[in-house]
Parts: structure tokens; sequence; C-alpha cells
């Protein structure tokens, strides 16, 4: 579904990612596992069209994307949750929902909210409240059902874990599991919890200073020091 080859992107002059290469498969779970600053926000913001790349090409279900606006990666079927979620804190849950909807004339925002609310009871119990009043695992159960208004077929997800409290952090991966098991969407999902990474994940890369340099099965990742170079230290 993903083919990224040879991607090049940075920041103003300041090379960050330097000639990565990967695929994922439809319906797969691909983790990316890789210590602070060695581009792992990079890879995703270029994959959404939020950096540019420099060299490279992104294919998505072998159409290039690579050089499209970011509206139109999203419209081709990018979903992605930014690290720290990115909620409109003024907004109602509900509001919220409808700015992930994506006009296709096909189906209404009314039914594409309907829908998922009815996949998210925590969020449905709390739909007229702001955005900037929830916590910060509902906030995160909300970026993740905002970006599902607008019927993804890869999701992008950085960090879901982070700052989250044990409890929701389970939920979530219950929800990305039943989206991954009944909807078949693909995954490319950016973590330092290792637990998470490895229920969900079929297959994790590793990154460092911009370029993958392994690739490890997420059995392999109980055996933490082996990952020394790629984890946040416990
Ligand atoms: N807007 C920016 N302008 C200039 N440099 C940036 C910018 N954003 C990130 N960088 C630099 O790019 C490199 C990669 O950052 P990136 O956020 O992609 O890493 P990361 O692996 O996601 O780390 P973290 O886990 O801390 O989010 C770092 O050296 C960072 O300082």
């Amino acid at each position: 579904m993903l083919k990224v080859d040879n991607l090049h992107a940075g920041y103003g002059r300041i090379p960050v990612l330097s000639g990565i290469s990967f695929r994922v498969a439809e319906h797969e779970v691909v983790g990316v596992l890789g210590h602070n600053g060695m581009g792992k926000t990079t890879l995703l913001k270029t994959l959404v069209g939020q950096v540019p790349l420099t060299r490279g090409k992104i294919r998505l279900d072998d159409v290039e994307i690579g050089n499209l606006s970011s509206f139109r990666r999203v419209r081709a079927g990018v979903g992605y949750v930014p690290q720290g979620r990115a909620i409109f804190p003024n907004l109602t849950v509900s509001e919220n929902l409808r700015m992930g909807f994506i006009e296709d004339g096909i189906h209404s925002e009314d039914n594409a909210v309907k829908d998922v609310l009815a996949r998210f009871p925590r969020l449905d119990s709390i739909v007229d409240r702001a955005g900037g009043a929830l916590s910060g695992g509902e906030q995160q159960i909300l970026a993740l059902a905002r970006c599902l208004c607008g019927r993804p077929k890869l999701l992008l997800l950085d960090e879901p874990t982070e700052g989250i409290q044990p409890s929701i952090v389970e939920e979530i991966l219950e929800i990305l599991i039943g989206l991954h098991r009944h909807q078949g969407l693909a995954i490319v999902v950016v973590e330092q919890n290792l637990d998470f990474i490895r229920h969900l994940s079929d297959r994790v890369l590793l990154i460092e200073k911009g370029t993958i340099t392994g690739e490890v099965s997420p059995e392999a990742l109980g055996e933490t020091h082996e990952l020394g170079a790629y984890v946040a230290a416990e």
C-alpha cells in the first residue's frame, strides 16, 4: 500500500532524513522505534506533507503522493494523528470530530461523526465538552476519532501513549487493534513504549540519525539490551 523510496527531508538546509526506504502492506502495522531526535516525527510529517521532501518517492497504492499538498494526501487516504494531539481546545468534542470530516460527495458529515461516536463510547458521553477540558488520554482518543472521520486507509500515529495514564494506554491499544482487525487499516506508529509497540506491530523498523538501520520482530522487543540505541532509558 505505502512505498517509500530513498526519502530525504529536513528543515531549511539542515538534513534530517537521509535515504529512508520501506514498505507497508495493506492491513499491516509497522512500528518505528528510535531515540529522541532521530527523525521519527520528521518522517511522519514528510509522509503527510507537512515537511517537504527534497528527494525520493512516496507512493500510496501506486500513486505518487510525495509532491501533493498535505490536504490532497489526506484526501488520498493518509490519516495523521500528531504528537501532542493538536486538539482544538475551544471547540467541543463534536466540533473537533467535524473538523476531521472530508467531503467526498458520498458520505454526510453527520453520519461520519455518528459512526465514529458509535465506536467511541467514551467520547459519546462527552460530545458537548470543550476539547481543552479533556484529560490527555481522552484528547488522544479524540484525535484518533477525529482522524477516522476522514476515512483514512493508512494511519500515521506519532507517540500515541506519550504522557497518558496506563489504563487509557490499554484502551487506546484495544481500539487500534480493533481498527486493524475489523477495518483492515494499515498503521505506521512511532512509539517509545515497547509494550505498546510490541502488541500492536507486525514488524518494527529501527531508525537512527535519519536512516533505517534495522528491522526487528515484535517478539525481539522483549530483549531490550539489544535495543539500547533505539529506546529512551527507563
Ligand atoms: N522545525 C524544526 N526546525 C529545525 N529542526 C528541527 C525542527 N523539528 C525538528 N528538528 C530537528 O530534526 C531532528 C529530528 O527531529 P524529530 O522531531 O523528527 O525527531 P524524533 O525522532 O521524532 O524525536 P522525538 O522523539 O524527540 O520527537 C532533531 O535534531 C530536531 O532538533
